[in-house]
């Protein structure tokens, strides 16, 4: 089972998004293994360290049924020496099978990530591991192999000295931000979450905005809170707020800690339960917040989403876009001669392997449909797009050349096809059409028929029709206004923004010939 499956398995059965961390930490060892682990600890270090798995394993018998995840942090075992990694092993074990397991190694060394990964996946089964962001998706790869493993980026860390870091080079602009975005590109929803210190609310809030479906594991939610030790109990102080905060919009995509020191008490059965009903309680209250529309806005719902079936899939593929820089805005001379206020580059998504099978995948949805016996990809921009949809769908591919070469087999079309046959032309982005109709007729005069054109964005603006009166029918994954009206909602771009990719595609409709 998937780590996000067995994630959601366990919330519902154990009502919990508690996550306890396993850490056998001598310092806030309960007094009842304490006296004795410190008696032998200076003799015979084994021996005490037998006093940290009967630890261990007392908090997970005691609390298996109350929580969400269990989270052992790496540092606590290695530091015990071999004996710690023996320990390691014993309460991995003793974690029952359905309830997932995120390593907290905040690895950041690409040298050994693949035998980490190969370690912590393998040998210890865990379900997730953190990491830290900084060795970058090279590092990350390596654990992402494992399609039913996650990975947690640590993308903002409460400690007062981080701030330098993480705040810079300012606090409008600051590189905790940059992470929370670049890294959403390098795999999904379900193998990639985040791990945000919470202490800052502010911050919990401006990553959940900049991350609207991804699972955070907030962190150090009890530092501003006061231990109450004579009523054995610890009230988190601004859970409210960071629940406001951290929930998606649907209420979910949240992990909270169990606070560490509250474990010391010696009976944290009693006390993770509390814990845990308090949360379902402050849960059921920030319900009513919640926009009723499916995605996370501002203040403004512009879309109907009615009958609309893939829209959700669309709305995280418009987000990945975006946040992979194929969408900027900056002024652009279009090759009518035309200039845009935006430029919507599709050529990047080939370096981004999960954003790459996505939209091939939302091209073969509309070609599975349509009778061919080849497709064509019309270059640069749409040959690897056409190359994976071939390979995907079995078929053979051609491409008509953009220009034609003055030695060799001087060919107007690259590959083999037969006179007569159907092609079907994958093109990226329809502004005026111009290059997806050269492309079908370069092919037709070939001998070959072309019947549909099919592209990524349909820039709307009457080229449907254009595409029609040349001939070819057209269709497209996405129009241009919908990818607008996500970005807007989902506080990606601003107004000023919205209103220059609504405004061009409508100038570009008063005056087709452009
Ligand atoms: O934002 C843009 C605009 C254009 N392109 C490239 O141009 C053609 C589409 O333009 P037509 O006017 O329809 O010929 C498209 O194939 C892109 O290669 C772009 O990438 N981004």
């Amino acid at each position: 089972m998937s780590f996000a499956s067995k994630l959601r398995a366990a919330i519902a059965t154990n009502q919990s998004i508690l996550c306890l961390g396993l850490d056998p930490n001598p310092e806030v060892m309960p007094a009842k293994y304490k006296a004795q682990y410190d008696a032998e600890s200076a003799t015979h270090h084994d021996h005490a360290v037998a006093y940290l798995w009967e630890w261990m394993n007392f908090i997970i018998q005691s609390t298996a049924d109350l929580v969400c995840a269990y989270k052992p942090t790496l540092g606590f075992y290695t530091a015990l020496g071999s004996a710690g990694l023996e320990l390691l092993a014993k309460t991995l074990a003793a974690i029952p099978p359905e309830i997932p397991i995120i390593l907290d190694a905040k690895h950041a060394d690409i040298n050994s990530s693949t035998v980490m990964a190969k370690t912590a996946f393998e040998q210890w089964g865990v379900d997730a591991i953190t990491l830290s962001p900084y060795g970058g998706q090279d590092l990350a790869a390596r654990f992402l192999m494992y399609p039913d493993r996650a990975i947690f980026v640590s993308c903002y860390s409460s400690n007062t000295t981080a701030q330098d870091f993480q705040e810079y080079p300012n606090r409008d602009q600051p590189l905790y931000l940059n992470v929370v975005q670049n890294c959403q590109a390098w795999a999904g929803m379900e193998t990639l979450a985040l791990e945000v210190g919470a202490a800052n609310i502010e911050a919990l809030a401006k990553v959940r905005s900049l991350a609207p479906e991804r699972l955070i594991l907030a962190r150090s939610i009890w530092a501003n809170s006061q231990g109450n030790s004579q009523e054995n109990q610890y009230k988190i102080d601004n859970l409210a707020a960071i629940l406001n905060a951290g929930l998606d919009a649907n209420g979910d995509g949240l992990i909270l800690p169990v606070n560490q020191d509250a474990l010391a008490i010696g009976e944290p059965a009693q006390f993770v339960r509390s814990l845990r009903d308090e949360v379902n309680q402050a849960i059921a209250l920030t319900a009513h917040q919640r926009p009723s529309c499916e995605l996370w806005v501002p203040n403004v719902c512009l879309l109907d989403r009615q009958g609309h079936p893939d829209s959700n899939s669309h709305t995280n593929l418009i987000l990945q876009l975006f946040d992979i820089g194929c969408i900027t805005f900056e002024e652009t001379v279009q090759a009518s001669g035309q200039v845009f206020p935006y430029y919507i580059d599709l050529r990047k998504i080939i370096s981004n392997p999960q954003v790459f099978d996505a939209v091939i995948g939302t091209y073969a949805e509309i070609l599975q449909n349509l009778q061919f016996d080849r497709i064509a990809g019309i270059p640069y921009g749409s040959l690897p797009t056409a190359s994976g949809l071939a390979l995907r769908l079995n078929f053979p591919l051609i491409f008509p050349r953009k220009e034609v070469k003055a030695y060799g087999a001087r060919r107007l079309i690259e590959g083999n096809y037969e006179a007569g046959e159907t092609i079907v032309v994958v093109d990226d982005i329809l502004i005026s059409g111009k290059s997806a109709i050269e492309g079908a007729q370069k092919i037709e005069s070939c001998g070959l028929k072309v019947r549909d054109i099919v592209v990524f964005i349909d820039h709307e603006a009457g080229v449907r029709d254009r595409i029609q009166q040349s001939g070819y029918s057209p269709h497209a994954v996405l129009k241009i206004s919908e990818i607008n009206e996500t970005l807007y909602q989902s506080g990606r771009i601003n107004e000023k923004q919205f209103l220059a990719l609504s405004h061009s595609s409508s100038d570009l409709h008063s005056n087709p010939n452009q």
